[in-house]
């Protein structure tokens, strides 16, 4: 499976993969991509089922969708590289680190978790968008992605981010939702060699402060960082606090 990407920066330059959160698409680095790719090669990728990759029948797994990024990364030639994840996207990032640690430089695990909670409201929220398309469920999910101040003040990036998770392909946002009721990392989270930063949002109500403090515990070395006026997209509510907190971990550990 070859997914569609975005790539960025220096040819020549150390390769930082960036992968996304259920229901989004590579827009959602869009706050990073340019910074980051000044000294790196930036290669974003839209996870199967998402933007514009290919929208196989699930369901999937996480161990799948990291397939996915490693056979990606071959059709490049990329043998190593750092990745960073969101969500769904660092739960792939945590797959990929297990799966062929070799070929991992550094990992940034940003608003996301090593369980996702029950299987249940996951295995449901499947079934309501497989029976009604993703916009049926995408303003319950926007509103856990911003802060309510946030949301307020800014409605046009909340519109149009609701509007991302609603043209999401239902098959591909359904699927996804089963790999992450299945996903489960806890008894292997001290198998990750790579150094990791593990960063959270304060007002996260999809991935809690403690899932990330789960991670950072968990990863030895690991590094954990709270982000304040943050729900779970963290990365595109406070860039000014995210991006430096990635430049300088991956600077330390390309
Ligand atoms: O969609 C949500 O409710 C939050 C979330 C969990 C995994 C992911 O990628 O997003």
């Amino acid at each position: 499976m070859r997914l569609h990407v975005t790539d960025e920066g220096p040819r020549e330059a150390p390769v930082l993969v960036l992968l996304c959160s259920l229901g989004s698409t590579v827009d959602m680095w869009a706050p990073q991509r340019r910074d980051l790719a000044a000294d790196l090669r930036v290669i974003t990728m839209d996870t199967r089922g998402h933007g514009g990759s290919p929208v196989p029948d699930g369901p999937y797994t996480v161990d799948e969708l990291a397939g996915d990024v490693l056979e990606t990364l071959d059709g490049f030639e990329v043998s190593r590289a750092s990745f960073a994840g969101v969500s769904l996207g660092g739960a792939i990032s945590q797959a990929v680190a297990l799966r062929a640690p070799e070929r991992v430089a550094s990992l940034a695990l940003v608003c996301t978790s090593a369980r996702f909670g029950d299987p249940d409201p996951w295995q449901e929220r499947a079934a309501t968008v497989r029976a009604g398309g993703a916009g049926a469920i995408a303003d319950a999910v926007v509103a856990r992605w911003f802060t309510e101040d946030y949301a307020a003040a800014a409605p046009a990036v909340r519109n149009a981010m609701r509007e991302m998770i609603a043209a999401t392909p239902a098959e591909g946002y359904a699927s996804c939702c089963d790999a992450i009721a299945a996903w489960d990392s806890r008894a292997r989270l001290a198998d990750i060699a790579a150094p990791t930063l593990v960063i959270s949002g304060e007002q996260d109500p999809a991935t809690p402060p403690e899932h990330g403090q789960v991670l950072a515990d968990g990863i030895p070395g690991a590094r954990f960082e709270v982000v304040a006026d943050a729900a779970h997209l963290a990365s595109y509510q406070r860039p000014e606090i995210v991006t430096p907190l990635l430049a300088e971990h991956l600077k330390g550990s390309v």
